[in-house]
């Protein structure tokens, strides 16, 4: 495992190994000239609540995507727990994995090369990444690592924080759709889960991607992002659109089990990372998930005759196993 991390022999490599070159159709290109174009940028801390409302709304339905400034989350937390995920992928790779070795199961924390679906991915991506559940109950927090010291203190209160901030956007998407306000209360969003994320330099990223395009099996996904080293990019209208870094901001994207529930009113929007020659660029993702046993379908609210469920019901842990097993043609098996 240890030889597996990117981390662990990307920078002796002047070349990259071609399990990890992309199909020509999936290369980045030049990725030196994005487009001018950028995501819908939303201040919460704003006072006209309705307009906030409209706001969110429309950059759900639109892309998909927005960043949030004024969002509540203090910037000393951020940098915290942004650091200390830079830390974590900055041990040796012996200590990283036995600090992701507490859970019997392998469960309950892990660490893994490219994708959670190393073993059926035909082309590997230029990334680790260190996952685990972090529900606000503290449950699980057993497994997580101890290195870097302070880990479990700052990733407790950085989750306890999106944990909330997760819940305010959910309440005004509900506002903004017609559902009771506690509707995302409970199951629907027990089982949150953390990914820190590490792209290393790769020394051809017209070659490689760090993540494939895709939509994230989430409620909403919550992105600390780093405020340096670009590589997050959005699909919209067949162009590529860069997320930039701006100074507080966290990212929130809609996920595909939002998409399901609002029949397709809102989208998931597609996305993927790209990589640089020249510098490290770590990620911090919040994925907001239902409990597995709790069954994803439109919301009965936002369906009727003139509009019927597009989608199919099944459990959380069905979606989950379908969006590992079928990748990118997994929209196919949720049509009803
Ligand atoms: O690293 C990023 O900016 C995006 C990460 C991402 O898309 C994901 O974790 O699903
Ligand atoms: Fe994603």
């Amino acid at each position: 495992m240890e030889q597996r991390l990117v981390s662990s022999w990307s920078n002796v490599h002047s070349s990259v190994p071609p399990s990890f070159v992309q199909p020509l159709e999936c290369r980045p290109g030049k990725v030196t000239n994005p487009s001018s174009k950028t995501i819908p940028l939303i201040d919460l801390g704003g006072h006209d609540h309705a307009h906030t409302i409209l706001q969110i709304l429309k950059a759900s339905e639109e892309y998909g995507f927005f960043q949030v400034i004024n969002h509540g989350v203090s910037k000393d937390l951020m940098d915290e727990a942004f650091n200390i995920f830079q830390e974590f992928h900055a041990m040796p790779p012996k200590e990283k994995i036995s600090e992701c070795s507490r859970d019997p199961n392998g469960i309950n924390c892990k660490i893994y090369a490219s994708s959670e679906n190393y073993k059926i991915d035909a082309v590997q991506y230029w990334k680790d990444t260190l996952t685990h559940p972090c529900p606000p109950s503290g449950e699980f927090m057993e497994f997580w690592p101890q290195k870097p010291p302070k880990y479990r203190e700052v990733v407790g209160k950085y989750t306890q924080e999106l944990n909330k901030l997760g819940h305010e956007i959910l309440e005004m998407l509900c506002e903004g759709l017609g559902l009771k306000l506690e509707y995302f209360i409970g199951e629907l969003s027990e089982n949150p889960v953390i990914l820190g994320h590490h792209f290393p330099p790769c020394p051809e990223p017209s070659l490689t991607l760090g993540l494939a395009k895709h939509r994230d099996p989430t409620i909403i996904t919550i992105l600390l992002q780093d405020q340096e080293v670009h590589g997050l990019q959005i699909l919209k209208d067949d162009e590529w659109i860069p997320v930039e870094p701006i100074p507080n901001a966290l990212v929130v994207n809609i996920g595909l089990i939002l998409q399901i529930i609002t029949n397709g009113r809102l989208v998931g929007a597609e996305h993927r990372v790209v990589t640089n020659s020249k510098s490290v660029r770590t990620s911090v993702a919040y994925f907001i998930y239902p409990s597995f046993s709790r069954m994803i379908e439109p919301a009965k609210e936002l369906v009727d005759g003139n509009n019927p469920p597009i989608y199919k019901s099944m459990s959380f842990g069905e979606f989950r196993k379908k969006f590992y097993d079928k990748g990118p043609k997994i929209e196919q098996v949720l049509q009803s």
